[in-house]
Order: C-alpha cells, then structure tokens, then sequence
C-alpha cells in the first residue's frame, strides 16, 4: 500500500537530495509544496486531501487541516517550533507530531549574534550605502564588554550564550528552569525580567511561542529598557508586540532592533520596513545548508518511523494510551 505524504517546506532537500531519496525510497507517493512559501490554512487543505503524513515548516496546520485529514497518521515538523500545529487535534486522533531539536540549533545561534553585530555596528546600512557610491563612515556601538540578556536558555540560548564568551559581555540568563551548572559554565547569572530589561545593551529572544510567551515584550518592557538597548528576535515573531516596537524605535525608545520572525510573515507593515534602525531576515535562522540536510533527515525519518510502526524520534504531543 502507498502512502501519500505531503512536503510543504521549500528547503527540503535543497541543500542535498538525501532526505527526498529518504521517503522516494519508500515508494510514498510524494506531493510538494508548489507556492514557495507556508501554505496557508485553506491552501493545506486542498494539497493535502488524503494524506497520510504531513510533513511541515511554519504552514497553518490547524484544528480544520487536520480534521480535514482522516488518513492522517503523523505531522513531522521540519524544524522545532510548533507553535503553528493544533496539537490538541492531533493528540485527540493520537496522531503524533514530531519535531526536530537541536540539529538547527548553532544555525540560529550564528545568526542572533551575527544580528547584533549587524544592528551595533550598522553592517546592513552601510553596505547598502557603499554600494551606492556613499562613503558615510557609520558610528556603531560595541557587543564587546556589554551586558547582554538571554531569554530562553534552552539549545539556542546556550549556543548564544557559549558564542559570546568570546566577547567577555555580563550575561543576564532568564528562563522558567535555571541550570546554575550552565550558569557557571558561560560566566553568567539567572536573573528577573525587570533586572534584565534594566541593565541589558542587548536582548535575544530564544522562547517558545506559547500562551505564557505571547506577546511578552510589548510598551511597557519596551519603556523599561535602557535607550542604548538593541533587541533581536530571532524564535517567533509573537513574542514581540511588533506595533510597539515600532513606536519604541521611531521615538527612540531604545537604540535599535533585529528580527528574523514575525507575527506574519512575510511583514507588511511599511512603517516597520521603512525604519532605519532594524535589521530584517526572512526567517532564515535554521536555512544553512548544514541544518536544512539534518533537519531533513531527521523530519523524513519520523514519518518513515510512524508509517513502519516504529516509534518515532521527538514527539513534541501527548498521545492517550490505548485503553
Ligand atoms: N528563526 C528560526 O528559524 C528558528 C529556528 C529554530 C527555532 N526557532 C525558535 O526558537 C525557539 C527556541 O528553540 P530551542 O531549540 O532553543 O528550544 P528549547 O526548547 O531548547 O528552549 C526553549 C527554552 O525556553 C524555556 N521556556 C519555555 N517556556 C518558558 C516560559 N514561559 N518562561 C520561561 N522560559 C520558558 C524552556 O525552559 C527552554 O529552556 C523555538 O521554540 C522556535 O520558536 C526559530
Ligand atoms: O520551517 C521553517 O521554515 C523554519 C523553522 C524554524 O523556525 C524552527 O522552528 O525550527
């Protein structure tokens, strides 16, 4: 018996034709993501009727999709937030979603720091600028010696923290579960939101997107951070009230900002694209052809594990037991 599996992310396979010969190996009958981009709600309906497996990136897999879906039998996400899965609904078919942690991981953490350079030393400006024939000699700040807050230190946190040891900053950490081993092992210390938000130059977003989480910097922790702080988000964009954003940027709140996510992507907000004090990326922390090859690999053979009876890596869901 064929199963239909349905790949939505553009990346898969795009860095090596590997995990693609993964599940073609299996004789699925395979259905690709024409568009280019996440499918939106509707969209996943219509290219998925019948499927057994989906296999996803940030597309809206919601209560409807997988309602939609009475073969359905996994959701293997191609990457780690699955904030934009109904895990409820799949739990409630005992479908499991999978996830893949940690292979994304250093990807992200590269580019948070690679971000803060960028927004400090005004790296994105001033190429732009050179190119045009200007020759403006941009003031930036330094990431060296500055305190640094980290809001989440779970796989990428840690990478970013480890990361900036070499630029000898104070690290804040926050997170709802303090590893002092960990703490002691960067030079860093746990420490409250107000204090972070006090004391930080930069602050780097590595929290889930959750009830608890949403929404999380919004004016009033914008007002509380000091005028020179730089923020970079690159987990989701609705941790982040964008709107306030842009008022605490336009009016100089703070110094300046980084996003890799956003509340819909791609933005379309002309005042937040037209600002000069941030740094925009389309969502590319995890696209290296390093992390797109292991997420891959791990997000087929999830699939290929449910679909072959087996117990899959990762499983992000509850699943009632039979009784
Ligand atoms: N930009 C990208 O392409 C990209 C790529 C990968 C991951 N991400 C995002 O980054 C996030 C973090 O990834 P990770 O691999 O480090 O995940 P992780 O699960 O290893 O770390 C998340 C950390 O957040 C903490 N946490 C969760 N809820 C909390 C709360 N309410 N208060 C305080 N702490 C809380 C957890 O204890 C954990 O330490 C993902 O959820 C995803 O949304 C983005
Ligand atoms: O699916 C993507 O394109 C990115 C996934 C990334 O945000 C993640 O959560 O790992």
């Amino acid at each position: 018996m064929s199963f239909k599996i349905v790949v939505t992310p553009r990346s898969f396979g795009a860095a090596s034709p590997r995990p693609m010969e993964l599940l073609q190996n299996k004789g699925y009958e395979i259905v690709r993501n024409s568009l280019g981009r996440p499918l939106k709600e509707m969209e996943l309906i219509r290219l998925a009727g019948g499927a057994d497996a989906l296999l996803v990136g940030i597309d809206e897999v919601t209560d409807r999709v997988v309602d939609s879906l009475p073969n359905l039998k996994v959701i293997s996400k191609y990457g780690v937030g699955v904030d934009n899965i109904a895990l409820g609904a799949a739990s409630r078919r005992g479908i499991p979603v999978t996830n893949t942690p940690g292979v994304n991981t250093g990807a992200v953490a590269d580019l948070a720091i690679g971000l803060m350079l960028s927004v400090a030393r005004q790296i994105s400006a001033a190429d732009h600028s050179t190119k045009n024939g200007e020759w403006k000699r941009f003031m930036g700040s330094s990431l060296y010696g500055k305190t640094v807050g980290i809001l989440g230190t779970g796989k990428i946190g840690r990478a970013v923290a480890k990361r900036l040891r070499g630029f000898e900053v104070e690290l804040l950490l926050y997170d709802e579960f303090k590893d002092s081993v960990f703490a002691g092992e960067v030079g860093g210390r746990y420490a409250d939101l107000p204090e972070i938000y006090g004391k930080a130059d930069f602050i780097s977003l590595h929290l889930p997107l959750m009830p608890a989480t949403g929404g999380l910097i919004g004016e009033k922790e914008l007002r509380a951070m000091k005028p020179d702080a730089i923020v970079v988000n690159t987990a989701r964009g609705g941790l982040v009230d964008e709107k306030a954003l842009v008022r605490a940027l336009r009016e100089k709140w703070i110094r300046g900002a980084a996003l890799d996510a956003f509340a819909a992507e791609p933005p379309r907000d002309e005042e937040l694209l037209g600002l000069p004090n941030i740094v925009l990326t389309p969502h590319i922390g995890a696209y290296t052809e390093e992390a797109v090859l292991m997420m891959g690999m791990q997000s087929a053979r999830n699939v290929i594990a449910v679909l072959e009876g087996k117990q899959p890596e990762n499983v992000v869901n509850e699943i009632p037991k039979p009784s």
